[in-house]
């Protein structure tokens, strides 16, 4: 693929990005990052496994608490697991009360549609449990949609657990195409490019889940921690391959019960003056 280095991700919508640092990685190569901003990079045949992992909605083992929060790749997994380190994870005590009003705020626009409908390099956000779930609401139809992505999640959690309370993962384009059954190669089907962000708000699903006080206080963190990601990847992408546009549902306030507004309250509180997102498009389905 040509690379046009004039180009810049500043030329996309809602992207505000100075491309002067970016750097040019063999596409073989996918590019995650860690809390720390670390980048990553892994063999691409990692993200597209041909073998789907079944996953019940049953709950998981937590992972060693010791373990790292939000690495994005099995090698990064792998090697932090072995360094024993614990990267920084970002506090739990926010509240949309306590905070400063932000020197420029997350722009939240309401919109109906198909969230999924969207053009390529797009990231949809969805709530999630530490466990390891997507089992229900939209959850599910990502799952459907994104069976990669969904093991990467998974995959996630099990080496995680709970430690993943307040972070994100930033799930690279894992889903190029999703293969048909055996022998019948005709009925493959073309998914566009989407990242998948992840926002762990809850421990649990169901009727564990978290207060929604406590689903609320992580919500902040979580979206800070998807920003940085999303900002570390920019950084590094080549042009094609950045996130260009940022949708998410409305989150929280189906199987989590907790009010959107509260929701949109604590995400219009987010300082994003040194974030490459502006404005994240909530789609709600046309009823
Ligand atoms: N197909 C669809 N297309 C478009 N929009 C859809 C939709 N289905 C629902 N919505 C809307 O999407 C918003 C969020 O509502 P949701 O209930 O999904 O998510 P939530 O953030 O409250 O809770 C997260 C937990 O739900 C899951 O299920 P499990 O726990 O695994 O069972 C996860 O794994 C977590 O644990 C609401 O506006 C819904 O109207």
């Amino acid at each position: 693929m040509k690379l046009n280095e004039n180009l810049s991700c500043s030329a996309l919508p809602f992207i505000h990005y100075d491309r002067t640092q970016g750097g040019c990685e063999p596409l073989s190569l996918i590019k995650t990052t860690t809390t720390r901003g670390d980048l990553v990079l892994s063999d691409r045949s990692h993200f597209n496994m041909s073998s789907r992992t079944t996953r019940s909605s049953t709950k998981r083992p937590a992972a060693e608490p010791d373990s790292p929060s939000t690495p994005s790749s099995a090698s990064d997994l792998k090697r932090r697991k072995k360094a024993n380190t614990k990267p920084a994870k970002p506090s739990a005590k926010s509240s949309s009360n306590d905070d400063p009003a932000p020197t420029e705020a997350l722009q939240i626009v309401e919109e109906l549609g198909d969230i999924f409908s969207a053009p390529p390099n797009t990231l949809i956000i969805h709530a999630c449990n530490c466990d390891g779930s997507w089992g229900g609401g939209i959850a599910k139809a990502f799952k459907d949609r994104y069976p990669k992505a969904y093991d990467e999640y998974a995959k996630h959690c099990d080496l995680h657990g709970h430690s993943l309370l307040d972070t994100a993962q930033l799930i690279p384009p894992v889903d190029a195409k999703i293969p048909g059954e055996e022998g019948s190669k005709g009925d493959d089907k073309e998914v566009p490019k989407h990242f998948v962000g992840c926002l762990f708000t809850s421990r649990h699903y169901g009727r564990k889940k978290d207060s929604p006080a406590r689903i609320l206080e992580a919500t902040k963190p979580a979206m800070q921690d998807l920003l940085k990601h999303v900002e570390a990847w920019n950084s590094k992408a080549k042009q094609e391959d950045c996130i260009a546009e940022v949708r998410m549902c409305k989150i929280n306030s189906g199987l989590f019960a907790v009010p959107w507004e509260k929701s949109k309250a604590v995400l219009e509180r987010i300082d994003i003056s040194s974030s490459d997102v502006k404005v994240i498009k909530i789609v709600s389905p046309k009823a």
